[in-house]
């Protein structure tokens, strides 16, 4: 792939990269670091193993960094795959930094201090709000209803939920559960959600950045289905990685009110997302992860009297 990200960088900059470098990849792309001799001196190309993606990470992150307290990465541009680079490609600017979603040495209360930066950050997203409503970004009719968009979404998810069940790869205990929480998908999102906030829609500690001295949050990446949702949407990631030692739902939940269903809301949105992931990005469903998030799907389910 490093050759490919070569013929990106010649075809934009009319010059070779001087080294490239592979700074690492998930479901959906791998990324690398290209030095130039020139400005912009250091670009990150990311490679998308599916078409798409780059556009929408392009509106994605030109919106999130408007509105954005933290660095975001400016987007230098879009090449969309053709017979000579076969991978849609994005090129941005270089965050300086440490993934703060590592194995970070610090006391407790410098984790929370930058973990408080992290949430006013996700908390000034969540306060930019589309007045026309819930959707896509640029949606031409965003809906005025949360549920009326989520119910379809969720509905999609589900049904790639059953192809992982119907091939062997979900276990039927888990895909039954999902199925009985999507009938009852009225009784769960039973209290209407007021503003439709920009959410990032992976705002976990792997995509957080940290100075080398660990004085700062240097920067914030890789949003996925960044839309305007129900902000509580978001809030599922912060328990992942080691956000929890970073204090992160605990701190915004002490400066957002969170909603009486959000615990129910919050472990529906985990698991149906998730397995839209894994079907989307062909990978194979970690089953005790997703065991377990059934689990506290069902607890929650019984909590609130539905099953
Ligand atoms: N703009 C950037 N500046 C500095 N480092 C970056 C930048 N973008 C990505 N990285 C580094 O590359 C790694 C992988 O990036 P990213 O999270 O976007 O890709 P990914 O995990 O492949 O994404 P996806 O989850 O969409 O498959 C990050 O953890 C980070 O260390």
């Amino acid at each position: 792939m490093e050759a490919y990200v070569s013929a990106v960088i010649e075809e934009h900059y009319h010059t070779l990269p001087l080294s490239v470098k592979a700074l690492g990849g998930g479901f959906y792309g791998r990324v690398f670091l290209a030095v130039l001799p020139e400005a912009p001196f250091r670009v990150v190309i990311k490679l998308y193993l599916y078409p798409g993606l780059a556009l929408q990470e392009e509106t994605q992150l030109n919106l999130l960094h408007s509105t954005a307290l933290l660095p975001m990465p400016k987007v230098y541009f879009v090449r969309v795959n053709d017979s000579l680079i076969p991978y849609d490609a994005l090129a941005m600017e270089f965050l300086e930094g440490i993934n703060a979603g590592g194995e970070i040495r610090f006391s407790k209360e410098d984790m929370k201090k930058l973990g408080a930066v992290m949430i006013d950050n996700l908390i000034a997203w969540h306060n930019t709000c589309n007045p026309g409503g819930f959707g896509k970004i640029n949606a031409p009719s965003p809906e005025k209803d949360w549920l009326s968009c989520y119910r379809r979404k969720a509905g999609e998810d589900l049904k790639k939920a059953e192809l992982l069940y119907r091939s062997g790869k979900l276990e039927k205990d888990v895909f039954f559960l999902m199925d009985r929480a999507y009938e009852r998908i009225d009784d769960i999102f039973y209290l209407p959600v007021a503003k439709a906030s920009l959410i990032h829609g992976d705002y976990n500690t792997w995509n957080l950045l940290l100075s080398e001295d660990l004085s700062r949050v240097s920067g914030v990446i890789d949003p996925f289905n960044c839309c305007f949702a129900d902000a509580e949407m978001d809030l599922y990631q912060l328990d992942n990685a080691n956000g929890r030692d970073y204090g992160l739902l605990e701190q915004y939940s002490q400066r957002v009110r969170l909603s009486e269903n959000f615990a129910l809301k919050n472990c529906f949105y985990e698991l149906f997302t998730e397995l839209m992931h894994y079907h989307d990005a062909h990978v194979d469903p970690i089953v005790p992860r997703v065991a377990e998030e059934a689990e506290a799907l069902r607890i929650q389910l019984v909590r609130f009297g539905i099953i």
